[in-house]
């Protein structure tokens, strides 16, 4: 009997990524993302490179786009879904004013505990808030209060990817008119356009469904507007309309 191919894992991301040419990818890094990367961000990115799982750290990429959308909001209050050692958040972090606070939601600590030495080095631990839970309980905990809604400025959703509709709902509630909620790896390694699915294994192929599903309800949803980019993984920026 012929032995099947191998499936297309999580394990199988591609450092090219949806550009597909990691000479590519490496001119982008080195000549725009690196120079302007903060040492400790760089210093917390190799510490991660040391994890078994260190592929789940936002593309170095989405950290300049992530930085630029927080200033244009004037964003002070945040909210982050899926921390891992915290690259995203202490990019968050480094954005917002001194008084300004990020809520960063993960059900593990321990990958936590790796990144916030450096959430201490850059002086900004006063302006995070971690939660260690489970996203939906939170955010359903939040909206309780209605003194939340429509209070955060910029909300970004990195976890859980199977639930993203169900975070659409509350976290469009949470954040404010005109403010942004940005979703991560909605390009889902360019697999949301493959025809034929059979490459793919049982996780990957469920996580492509869920989000050819929500892009369809984002690209749709009048109270937002959204723009997807082909950075990193694939990143829907929404802006709340009303
Ligand atoms: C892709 S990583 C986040 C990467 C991070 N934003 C960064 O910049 O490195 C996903 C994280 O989501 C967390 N996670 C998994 N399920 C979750 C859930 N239901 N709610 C919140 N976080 C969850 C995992 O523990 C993991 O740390």
């Amino acid at each position: 009997m012929e032995t099947p191919p191998k499936k297309v894992s999580m394990y199988d991301v591609d450092e090219a990524g949806l550009l597909q040419s990691k000479e590519l990818n490496q001119y982008i890094l080195e000549t725009s993302v690196y120079p302007n990367e903060a040492e400790v961000l760089k210093e917390l990115r190799d510490a991660t490179s040391a994890q078994p799982q260190s592929f789940m750290i936002c593309a170095g990429e989405e950290g300049p786009i992530l930085s630029l959308l927080l200033k244009l909001v004037n964003a002070k209050k945040t909210l982050e879904i899926g921390v891992y050692t915290g690259y995203s958040l202490l990019v968050t972090a480094l954005a917002l004013p001194e008084d300004g606070k990020t809520i960063a939601i993960d059900p593990d600590r321990s990958m936590f505990e790796v990144g916030l030495p450096f959430i201490k080095k850059a002086g900004v631990e006063h302006k995070v808030e971690f939660i260690e839970s489970i996203a939906l309980p939170v955010l359903d905990k939040l909206l309780e209060d209605p003194a939340n809604e429509g209070s955060f400025d910029f909300a970004f959703v990195d976890a859980d990817k199977q639930n993203y509709v169900h975070y659409h709902e509350r976290v469009l509630k949470l954040v404010r008119v005109g403010g942004m909620i940005l979703y991560d790896n909605t390009l889902w390694g360019g697999t949301v356009a493959w025809k034929d699915d059979s490459g793919l294994d049982e996780f990957m192929k469920e996580v492509k469904d869920s989000f050819v599903d929500l892009n369809k309800k984002l690209a749709s949803d009048s109270r937002i507007q959204i723009s997807q980019l082909p950075v990193g993984d694939g990143l829907t920026v929404c802006m709340r309309l009303h």
